[in-house]
């Protein structure tokens, strides 16, 4: 029997905060990690991501100010090329991040725990019975349960493909299809997106999803709204994809069929029945404010895996597994402090917001102004030779204050970073108009869209 004072399950951005802190406070910490040690942010998605983006943005803005800003030439994505270079930056990480851990005195398992009792989970032969637990175990694919699923490639798969094929369908037009399928297209593949809703990105403001999917289709990528994918099918040598709209069923041929249909609680390896811990297979692990498990008070979880009710990204992982560290340690509880949560689909050019839609602020009974406009003609979009620009703010009227901002352009990436610290600040909208930001940026646009 293995005694701990904190064990911890998984290695992403939920989980290191409590490990390390922990372990500095003098406790016994453990930490397990089924797959590579570093999570899915590092290994497997917005880092490794990031690179692939930003070569498609290269080749993008060589080929699109071919004649005016330089002569591109031939230019194009050298796919293996871009693999490997990603690689060089993600191969170190699963060793290092490891002996970061237990050159702190945490204690490293490399496989799943799983509950045999309200208080005792069970490593490989070792049982250990710890005083907490915080499980940080993240998400995965949502299974789709159509005939042909094993034909399907995951993202993490998607990013070590050693070479791009010519027609790629994407199931789901969420953030991992959006994002792909723009390197694809840049990558030269004839991209095909298939969203069941009628709105993609259905988390976003939809105008800008509206003017994000007219890029979108100018770069050759089909998106299919209403179309909910049936069964995927290997035929001569390819895969053959069905899917039904308005009440028909349609194919459409694939050389590679990605997954991004969503994802959900990794939780089924845990036996969290045995340990009396609450959960839902699509929210995750059921907690309080505080992100102690309902059912079992020395269970925590935080990240991707636990049910709050918020977007599952890494700042808010981060946020969380914060916030457990502050109440493992700590006897008065805090609750997570979120507001307010950007979030970017990393396109080219980016959509970012943060804060309310137009469609949420009707819904609160407040009252605001709605500044919205085509912005292609700001000088640092048609300089870089765009034509894809525009952006909303929600502003509450009685107190001026930034209820959302939505923007979709170069640099809008970074720019609604400056939305969220003045939105954390309670600042006003009339305070963005009167500072004086650095000329000529992407963040100076905002004193025009106040
Ligand atoms: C392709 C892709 C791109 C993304 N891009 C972005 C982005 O640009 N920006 C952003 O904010 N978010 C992005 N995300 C989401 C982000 O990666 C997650 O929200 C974040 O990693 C969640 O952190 P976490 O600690 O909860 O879980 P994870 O980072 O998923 O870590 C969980 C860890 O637990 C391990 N684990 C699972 N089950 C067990 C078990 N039974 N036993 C032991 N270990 C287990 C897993 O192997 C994993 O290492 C992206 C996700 C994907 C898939
Ligand atoms: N830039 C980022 O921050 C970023 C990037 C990638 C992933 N992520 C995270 O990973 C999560 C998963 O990403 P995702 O893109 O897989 O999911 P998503 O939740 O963003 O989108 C999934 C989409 O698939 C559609 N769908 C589901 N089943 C379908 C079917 N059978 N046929 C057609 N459409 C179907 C849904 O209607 C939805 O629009 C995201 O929610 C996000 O939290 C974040």
């Amino acid at each position: 029997m293995r005694e701990f004072d904190l064990l911890i399950i998984g290695t992403g951005p939920a989980a290191g905060d409590a490990a390390k802190k922990c372990a500095a406070a003098g406790w016994e910490v453990g930490i397990a990690e089924s797959r590579e040690f570093g999570g899915t942010c590092a290994l497997r998605g917005c880092n490794p991501k990031k690179v692939f983006v930003h070569a498609a943005a290269v080749v993008d803005a060589a080929r699109r100010s071919d004649g005016k800003l330089c002569d591109a030439g031939d230019i194009k994505i050298n796919w293996s090329n871009l693999v490997a270079f990603k690689n060089s930056f993600v191969e170190g990480i699963p060793k290092d991040s490891r002996k970061a851990y237990e050159e702190k005195g945490i204690e490293t398992f490399l496989g799943s725990p799983e509950f045999i009792s309200a208080t005792q989970l069970r490593i490989g032969d070792e049982t250990i019975q710890p005083k907490h637990v915080l499980i940080a175990t993240g998400a995965k694919p949502r299974p789709l349960e159509i005939d042909g699923e094993e034909l399907i490639t995951l993202s993490d798969e998607f990013m070590n493909l050693s070479n791009l094929p010519k027609n790629v369908v994407f199931i789901g037009g969420g953030y991992i299809s959006f994002e792909f399928a723009h390197v694809a297209a840049r990558a030269d593949s004839e991209v095909t997106i298939l969203e069941r809703s009628n709105q993609p990105l259905g988390h976003f403001e939809s105008n800008l999803v509206d003017s994000l999917i007219v890029k979108s289709r100018e770069i050759g990528i089909n998106v299919v709204t209403e179309a909910a994918v049936e069964k995927v099918e290997e035929a001569n040598g390819c895969y053959c994809v069905t899917y039904s709209k308005d009440g028909n069923s349609q194919t459409v041929q694939a050389d590679l069929v990605v997954h991004g249909a969503g994802r959900v609680p990794n939780l089924s390896e845990l036996n969290l029945e045995a340990g009396n811990v609450d959960f839902d297979a699509n929210q995750g692990v059921a907690v309080d404010r505080f992100l102690r498990s309902k059912s079992n008070p020395m269970v925590y979880a935080a990240g991707d895996c636990a049910a709050t009710g918020v977007a599952p990204l890494t700042p808010t992982a981060s946020a969380e597994g914060y916030t457990v560290t502050k109440n493992l340690l700590n006897d008065k509880p805090i609750e997570v402090d979120y507001n307010p949560i950007p979030a970017v689909v990393f396109t080219i050019p980016p959509l970012a917001s943060v804060g309310l839609t137009e469609g949420q602020a009707h819904a609160t009974g407040k009252s605001f102004r709605v500044e919205a406009k085509d912005a292609s003609d700001w000088g640092t979009v048609s300089k870089v030779c765009e034509t894809t620009a525009a952006y909303k703010l929600i502003i509450e009227k009685e107190t001026d204050r930034i209820l959302g901002a939505h923007v979709l352009s170069p640099g809008a990436d970074d720019l609604i970073n400056l939305f969220a610290v003045v939105m954390k600040l309670n600042g006003k909208a009339s305070d963005l108009k009167s500072t004086l930001l650095a000329f000529p940026t992407s963040t100076y646009n905002v004193r025009q869209m106040v």
